[in-house]
């Protein structure tokens, strides 16, 4: 279980980054790469990442036509990260084709799991029903799409750790739920709406824990990783 909490690195440079992991001893974890980091580092950074032992999940959440999606995912495919995604709002055609390409560009025995993001963690169910005129229940929409990303190929969903239980059921035990917005009790909810803590995380139907700024903000980020890996496999004493 250990293995399924990935570290969002948000950082603006590898030095940074690296600097955080060196300082707090987080060799080879599980990290979590995001547009901050990527769109500065490139595929080098992939590359120290993989040298030093470290799972990657490549945050990219592509969102275009299908061919251009297609294309992207067969280069990110030959970086051989872990896991990457798209945006389930892309369409089926979309997330199709993403697995194509990744297909394609993998090398054998490592394709990364396909991950599709369904409604941000940062939206409540008033902002997606006023602000995106996405109409009903948050909830709901998230099942809707999950179910929809699983029947186009995806290999699992990003969503909040609320709605992992209910994906379980619908799309089947092996679907994978990526859940960020982990927050520890005492840490401060930033920009994120949908939050849980680890321990409701495990209790919850979460495969896969995406944990940054409850970590990265803290005055000892070595503890609250203990505190965050302690509560998910052990839940509150
Ligand atoms: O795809 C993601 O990783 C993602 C989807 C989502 O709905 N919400 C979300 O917060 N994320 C990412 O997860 C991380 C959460 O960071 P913290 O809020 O600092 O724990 C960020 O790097 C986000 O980009």
């Amino acid at each position: 279980m250990i293995e399924n909490i990935y570290l969002a690195l948000d950082f603006p440079t590898w030095e940074e980054a690296n600097d955080f992991i060196e300082w707090n001893e987080f060799h080879g974890i599980p990290v979590k790469v995001g547009m901050e980091l990527y769109y500065r580092e490139g595929p080098r950074l992939i590359e120290s990442l993989k040298e030093n032992g470290h799972a990657i999940f490549l945050d990219l959440k592509l969102h275009d036509i299908p061919t251009t999606v297609m294309k992207a995912m067969k280069n990110i495919a030959g970086l051989g990260v872990d896991m990457v995604n798209v945006h389930a709002l892309g369409g089926s055609d979309m997330i199709r084709r993403a697995k194509e390409g990744l297909m394609a560009g993998s090398p054998t025995n490592h394709e990364p799991k396909l991950i599709a993001v369904t409604i941000m963690t940062s939206m409540d169910n008033a902002a997606m029903n006023d602000e995106l005129k996405i109409q009903g229940n948050l909830q709901n929409n998230v099942i809707h799409f999950a179910d929809f990303a699983r029947e186009n190929g995806a290999d699992g969903v990003v969503c909040s750790v609320h709605e992992a239980n209910r994906i379980k059921d619908v799309c089947g035990a092996s679907f994978l739920t990526v859940t960020p917005g982990i927050r520890l009790q005492e840490s401060a909810d930033d920009d994120q709406k949908r939050i849980a803590t680890p321990a409701f995380a495990r209790e919850n139907g979460a495969d896969i824990l995406v944990a940054g700024r409850t970590i990265t903000n803290s005055r000892n980020p070595k503890s609250a990783y203990e505190n965050v890996q302690k509560e998910w496999l052990y839940g509150v004493e």
